[in-house]
């Protein structure tokens, strides 16, 4: 039983010692903690069946011209590779004036994703060593044009498809992966790719972007990640059309076809990797909610979209109230506004609530839903009933809460006339926070911002809709609106604002980036059963602490991009805590280690290990 003395809660020391992780070498793998130490998992060491050509072309081994003059010997690759051996600060310096030559973003992405094809270890030194610049092309927004166009710069595949013409073969399909451990496995059907709607296969961009930032700034291994599409179809007309279309050219299957379709897929997986974490990404609402009310008691899983984006706008809220000179308590007083009633929208408004309810400055559940007022498409959601000069709308408002399933209708406001417009809304909430998750580039009117910034100091503006394209309004736009007073933060990067007073706007990334690495850390590391609510709300507090008084009274309200990967090891440190607490931890630590320790020491680093030949290993 791990006792209370050996869980470090020092969030600052965590994160010095996330800083001293660039010392190291290869962790153990998160699967060995507590288990003894394997002799096949020397870290120093990697041994391989594979020689010659096939390890030059084994992206998990191959080390371009690092090899060393022994090892090329050993390998059997003496002559496959030019004769200077090149060690990997060389090699980055060749690898970054390239990237740095290209023009455009998607250039780089393509590009990015060739090293990656042909060097692990290489690609995620220069993604680590250069996070902030490069998060945005293997990341949103890059990833977002990446998607679009998959199925034009289709090189080579990478992760698995299951695809309706898979039916019935699952089981035995999961086999073809060719690694046993596989720690997280992130999903996608493609139906609601970022803001940009139904993508079907193109979506395979998602899961590799997201699983590229689990071992960047998460440290999962390279080897034990897996990225998937499940091909159920497309409804996405340019696509059927397409002759480069790579995935099923049909329709989507919904209903029970759908239902039984996941469900063989989430058996087959969860029979070969039990202890693999499942990230539900980008399906549409409400399968999204569909599916991890089905799951979620039964597997190790969690949906990013609703889950861990509630984390990081929670966080992005926490550390604004703080940054208004309010203390983290009050969040119950805020007034908040959320345009969007999808899984990003309604997820993000449940961890609010949640954290309300447990902060216990409400009484109730209804209370917290109270502080919060929700629209999608048509305004509002508020009561038809109150629409007395227009019959039409009662009628049509009567339609649409029929349409609202239960975790939406919890926001209805009974006393507000429905599908009141945002305008309309803002005049007469006087909101604190506002939130965009529509995928709606505009929706945030100029003049429902400059509302807003009437009664508001400091107006928390979130457009959090992504890529850049689909943001509900742009940095320069709010800080014009607000006359620079808003503290602002997007779902995707934008540059700060040079402001008319001489001031700079700061800008903040809330993305779910900034949970899942270590979100995915802490259940790995733990071998947790179950992913639990808590896991999320400690999260978002672990976050919310993080920046500055300083960096705060500047409207910074997360560290930077640049360190995520501090930001995972304190995330992944405090969720490791929470499955202990929680009992749902399965991995053995041993007396008197130190949590922070298990968790730092299990993160992958990019390095080269040499590498030795032995046929029978695997
Ligand atoms: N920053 C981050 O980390 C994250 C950002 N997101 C972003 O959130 C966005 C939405 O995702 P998700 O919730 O899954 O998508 P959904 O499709 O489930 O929901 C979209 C919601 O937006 C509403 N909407 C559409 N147009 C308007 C409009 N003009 N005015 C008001 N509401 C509108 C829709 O209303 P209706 O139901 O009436 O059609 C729906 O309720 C995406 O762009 C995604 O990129 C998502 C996850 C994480
Ligand atoms: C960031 C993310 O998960 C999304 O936009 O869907
Ligand atoms: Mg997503």
């Amino acid at each position: 039983m791990l006792s209370s003395r050996t869980l470090s809660k020092n969030l600052a020391s965590v994160v010095r010692q996330g800083r001293s992780l660039a010392r190291r070498n290869y962790g153990l793998p998160a699967s060995a903690i507590g288990l003894g130490t394997d002799p096949r998992k020397d870290k120093n060491i990697q041994l391989t069946p594979l020689r010659g050509v096939n390890i030059i072309h084994d992206p998990l081994l191959s080390k371009g011209t690092a090899f060393s003059i022994a090892e090329r010997e050993r390998l059997s690759i003496r002559g496959l590779v030019p004769p200077r051996c090149q060690e990997m600060e060389k090699q980055l310096l060749r690898i970054k004036r390239n990237l740095d030559a290209l023009e455009t973003p998607l250039a780089k992405f393509v590009f990015l994703s060739a090293l990656q094809d042909r060097n692990e270890t290489l690609f995620y030194k220069l993604l680590i060593n250069y996070l902030d610049e490069l998060a945005g092309i293997i990341y949103t927004p890059t990833v977002g044009e990446a998607c679009l166009m998959s199925h034009s710069i289709y090189r080579r595949s990478r992760g698995m498809y299951f695809s309706s013409q898979d039916r019935g073969a699952m089981s035995a399909m999961v086999h073809n992966w060719p690694h046993d451990e596989v720690d997280v496995i992130v999903v996608t059907d493609g139906s609601r790719v970022l803001g940009l709607g139904d993508l079907g296969a193109n979506g395979m961009q998602i899961p590799i972007g997201k699983l590229s930032l689990y071992v960047a700034a998460g440290g999962i291994r390279p080897r034990s990640v897996l990225p998937v599409v499940l091909d159920v179809g497309t409804n996405n007309e340019s696509l059927l059309h397409d002759p480069l279309y790579l995935g099923m050219g049909h329709p989507r299957l919904d209903g029970e076809e759908y239902y039984s379709f996941v469900d063989e897929w989430v058996t087959a997986v969860h029979s070969r990797w039990p202890n693999a974490l499942i990230q539900f990404e980008d399906f549409k609402y409400p399968h999204a909610y569909n599916l991890l009310n089905k799951y979620q008691d039964k597997i190790t899983c969690f949906n990013d979209d609703i889950q861990s984006t509630s984390a990081i706008t929670l966080a992005g809220i926490l550390a604004s109230l703080k940054a208004r000179g309010r203390s983290q308590e009050t969040l119950n007083e805020e007034r908040i506004i959320c345009v969007g009633a999808g899984s990003a929208g309604v997820g993000v408004c449940e961890g609010i609530v949640d954290a309300m309810v447990a902060q216990g400055r409400v009484n109730s559940r209804d209370e917290a839903y109270s502080r919060i007022w929700m629209l999608d498409q048509h305004g509002l959601l508020g009561n038809p009933a109150l629409n007395t000069n227009d019959p039409q709308s009662i009628v049509g408002g009567g339609e649409r809460m029929s349409k609202l399933d239960e975790r939406q209708k919890c926001y209805v406001k009974a006393d507000m006339t429905d599908r009141l417009s945002l305008e309309e809304v803002v005049e007469q909430v006087k909101p604190t926070v506002i939130l965009g998750l529509t995928g709606v580039p505009g929706v945030f009117s100029e003049k429902a911002i400059r509302t807003m910034a009437k009664y508001q100091e400091k107006p928390i503006v979130f457009p959090l809709s992504n890529p850049d394209t689909r943001a509900e309004c742009t940095a320069e736009e709010a800080f014009k609106w607000t006359d620079g007073r808003a503290i602002f933060a997007s779902g995707s990067p934008f540059p700060d604002v040079n402001l008319p007073n001489g001031r700079v706007g700061r800008t903040n990334q809330c993305n779910n980036s900034y949970s899942f690495p270590g979100l995915g850390l802490g259940i790995t590391v733990s071998r947790a059963s179950r992913v639990t609510p808590n896991m999320f709300l400690e999260t978002a507090k672990t976050i919310a602490d993080m920046a500055s008084p300083q960096q705060l009274k500047e409207g910074t309200l997360f560290p930077g991009v640049h360190y995520l990967r501090d930001v995972a090891l304190a995330v992944g440190t405090r969720v490791c805590e929470v499955a202990f607490e929680e009992g749902v931890a399965t991995a053995v630590l041993k007396e008197g280690e130190m949590l922070s320790d298990v968790v730092e020491g299990s993160m992958f680093v990019p390095e080269y290990v040499p590498l030795v030949h032995a046929p029978n290993a695997h």
